[in-house]
């Protein structure tokens, strides 16, 4: 059974992303067109998430996530490429009661994350109910192609 797909206002709620990578940096870049309040936690981040903090379009703090970390996050995401850290991040997510997604692991995800079209006031979110990345990938390049 599929998820139900439910669209929140996101404007101005607190998010906590842990690692600065290319996943990160991917989601990051959908958070923002809905003027959310972004926190990094990772030492390095992509040149493109770099820029972002130059210009305080997010918040950057250069390093390692430990537990203890997580304050009233409105949604954690868990985007290192380290196991043991995504799980902990996991953990500690979902005792401080925050919505928490998971990078590498679908069974510890709140909600999955969807390939998102956005054209003026339409806001199209695709899934597969986590279990084909790559006809996600293909739908929204259609709909991105074919949507007018
Ligand atoms: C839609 C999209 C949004 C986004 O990421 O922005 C997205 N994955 C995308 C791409 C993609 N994902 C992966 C690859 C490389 C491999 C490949 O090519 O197959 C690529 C391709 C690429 O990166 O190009 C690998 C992967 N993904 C997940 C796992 C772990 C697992 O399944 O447990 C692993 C294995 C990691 C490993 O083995 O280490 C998990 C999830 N990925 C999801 C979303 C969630 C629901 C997906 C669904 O609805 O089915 C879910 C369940 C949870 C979540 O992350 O929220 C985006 C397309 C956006 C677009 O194209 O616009
Ligand atoms: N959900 C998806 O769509 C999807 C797609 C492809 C891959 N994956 C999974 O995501 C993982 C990450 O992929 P990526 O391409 O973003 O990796 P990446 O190497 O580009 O980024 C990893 C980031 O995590 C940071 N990091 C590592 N340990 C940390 C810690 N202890 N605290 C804070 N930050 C830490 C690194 O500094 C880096 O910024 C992969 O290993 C794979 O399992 C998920």
């Amino acid at each position: 059974m599929g998820y139900f797909p439910m669209f929140i206002d996101m404007t101005g709620k607190k998010v906590l992303v842990i690692g600065g990578g290319t996943i990160a940096t991917r989601r990051i870049r959908t958070l923002l067109e809905f003027k959310c309040d972004i926190t990094v936690i990772s030492l390095g981040l992509t040149a493109e998430l770099k820029e972002l903090s130059d210009q305080s379009k997010i918040r950057w703090k250069k390093r390692e996530y430990s537990y203890g970390e997580i304050e009233s996050e409105f949604l954690v995401i868990g985007a290192t490429d380290n196991r043991e850290v995504n799980h902990l991040v996991y953990l500690e997510a979902k005792k401080k009661g925050c919505l928490v997604n998971i990078i590498d692991c679908k069974e510890e995800c709140d909600f999955y994350f969807p390939a998102v079209i956005i054209r003026d006031d339409i806001v199209i979110g695709v899934t597969a109910s986590g279990t084909n990345h790559k006809a996600v990938k293909e739908t929204a390049a259609w709909i991105r192609e074919n949507l007018h």
